[in-house]
């Protein structure tokens, strides 16, 4: 087997000889080199497993061989090495293609976490773009289309794989940016390392800290042990913040710092502890626009913003909505029954369809029309889609079948009999907790039935996301009838 081959740049003798000792000491050969010229001289005669450059070099900028390098075919991974609090130039390096990046002083421990990533990376073959179905009992997970919009979109995920630069994905609510975002770590090194998904609007504002960083034992009352957190839990892998809109100002501070950092500390402990986690964040909120509205800090939005990937929604790829119904059918079918399918007319209903909910409405659709149809065909009029959105010609809704109502729990006593006679208003909950929880039980379950348990279309009446939605059902025990 050959040794990994490491090409060092820097003018600094120091700092060269450091990183080459902690190389060879890893048992990797190791080429170094101070100036741009020499570098570019060793990299048309040797192939390199990383090269790992500093950012400002007698004849040039470390940027300008990251552009290099990553501009050829060979996929070599490159890393620079910025000075001390320049948060401006890793990100700029990641944006040129730059697959990581180590902030000065170097750390040994960073070092040698970056490498076993390069390696890792140098080694894996470069993924072909096949679009696995997502819906095959949940072992692929690729997104699913043929459109050219699908297409680029797996084709920008296998090279976003490679790098460790923080990815923000945006998208309409039900496009599928958790399934990219499972899909980038699927494809990358990382893959056999955890992929930790954190709703960041469901989280309590006062468990969050300990939530993402863990705590120790006795930080808090009800601390009965050590517990790792989120960072802790994505160690060596992924860690997508979902909804990263919704992080409260204070807990954005203590991000951005575990962020630059690179380490986390637990509540309660004193030391802090180096975590390697590939960030993604996703959000169906444009984060430009909370960043102005002063809801969204800026440095944090930079540093979570340095690749974009914008997930386009359903209507404009409408092209992909046979084979994605087809896939939802197949996914629902019950084992060894024959295969529901869409009259064409009920496929035109679907391409002609706006769905606010995307995919996730796709398939929230079909789940409820398989329900209705008769004899393994889905009909326009089992769809139930909402008349506006159905083109001329086409029949809308059936009358609404007999669906069970949608019964909330009786209202408990919360009512104070002892409310003032002269007040006109009504008396004051003496549960405030219990009774806010039957007034939003009821809007709930009345919008659920509006929809016709239509979940997606139940959130979007409500102004929330579906999961917002999905978390308060579930927190009030909120189920479709049978
Ligand atoms: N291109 C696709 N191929 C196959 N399945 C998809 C695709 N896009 C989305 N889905 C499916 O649609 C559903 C919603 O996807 P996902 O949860 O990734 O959306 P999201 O954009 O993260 O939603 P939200 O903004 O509400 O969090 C999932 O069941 C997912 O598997």
């Amino acid at each position: 087997m050959t040794v990994p081959r490491i090409l060092v740049i820097d003018d600094e003798a120091d700092l060269r000889e450091l990183v080459e000792i902690t190389l060879l000491k890893m048992g990797l050969d190791v080429d170094s080199a101070e100036s741009l010229a020499t570098a570019r001289t060793l990299l048309r005669e040797q192939e390199y497993a990383l090269v790992l450059t500093d950012m400002r070099l007698p004849d040039g900028m470390g940027l300008e061989l990251v552009r290099e390098v990553a501009g050829t075919s060979r996929n070599t991974p490159i890393a620079v090495i910025t000075a001390f609090g320049s948060a401006d130039n890793a990100v700029t390096a990641l944006k040129a293609g730059a697959f990581d990046y180590l902030s000065k002083p170097v750390g040994l421990d960073q070092l040698r976490l970056l490498v076993q990533s390069a390696l890792r990376i140098s080694a894996a073959p470069v993924a072909a773009d096949k679009a696995t179905p997502a819906m095959d009992g949940g072992t692929a997970l690729r997104l699913m289309g043929e459109s050219a919009l699908m297409r680029d979109l797996r084709a920008q995920i296998v090279r976003l794989a490679r790098s460790m630069a923080p990815i923000a994905i945006s998208g309409e609510s039900g496009s599928g940016k958790e399934l990219a975002a499972r899909d980038i770590h699927a494809q990358s090194a990382r893959v056999d390392k955890p992929f930790v998904a954190v709703n960041c609007g469901a989280i309590p504002e006062s468990l969050m800290e300990a939530e993402f960083f863990g705590y120790r034992k006795g930080a808090f009352t009800g601390a009965a042990d050590d517990r790792d957190g989120f960072f802790q839990a994505a160690n060596g892998g992924t860690l997508l913040l979902d909804e990263v809109a919704d992080l409260p100002l204070a807990m954005q501070v203590k991000l951005l710092r575990a962020i630059q950092e690179r380490r986390v500390r637990k509540v309660g402990a004193t030391v802090e502890e180096p975590v390697d986690v590939r960030l993604i964040s996703a959000t169906h909120q444009d984060l430009a626009e909370c960043v102005e509205k002063g809801r969204f800090r800026q440095d944090l939005y930079y540093r979570l913003n340095v690749i974009e990937l914008r997930l386009p929604p359903l209507r404009e790829r409408l092209d992909d909505i046979g084979m994605l119904a087809d896939a939802i059918l197949a996914k629902l079918a019950a084992p060894g029954a024959r295969r529901t399918t869409l009259t064409p007319a009920a496929l035109a209903a679907l391409r002609a369809y706006a769905f606010p909910g995307n995919v996730r409405e796709l398939e929230n659709i079909l789940e409820r029309a398989l329900a209705f149809a008769n004899h393994d065909v889905i009909e326009v009029a089992d769809l139930a889609l909402r008349s506006a959105s159905l083109p001329a010609g086409l029949p809308a809704a059936a009358p609404e079948p007999d669906l069970p109502a949608i019964v909330p729990a009786p209202l408990p006593p919360t009512w104070s009999a002892a409310a003032p006679a002269m007040v006109a208003t009504p008396a004051l909950p003496v549960a405030l907790p219990d009774h806010l929880d039957q007034v939003e039980r009821e809007i709930i379950c009345r919008a659920l039935g509006q929809t016709r348990f239509n979940r997606t279309q139940a959130a979007e009446l409500l102004g929330i996301s579906f999961r917002q939605l999905r978390y308060r059902m579930q927190r009030l025990d909120i189920h479709e009838p049978d």
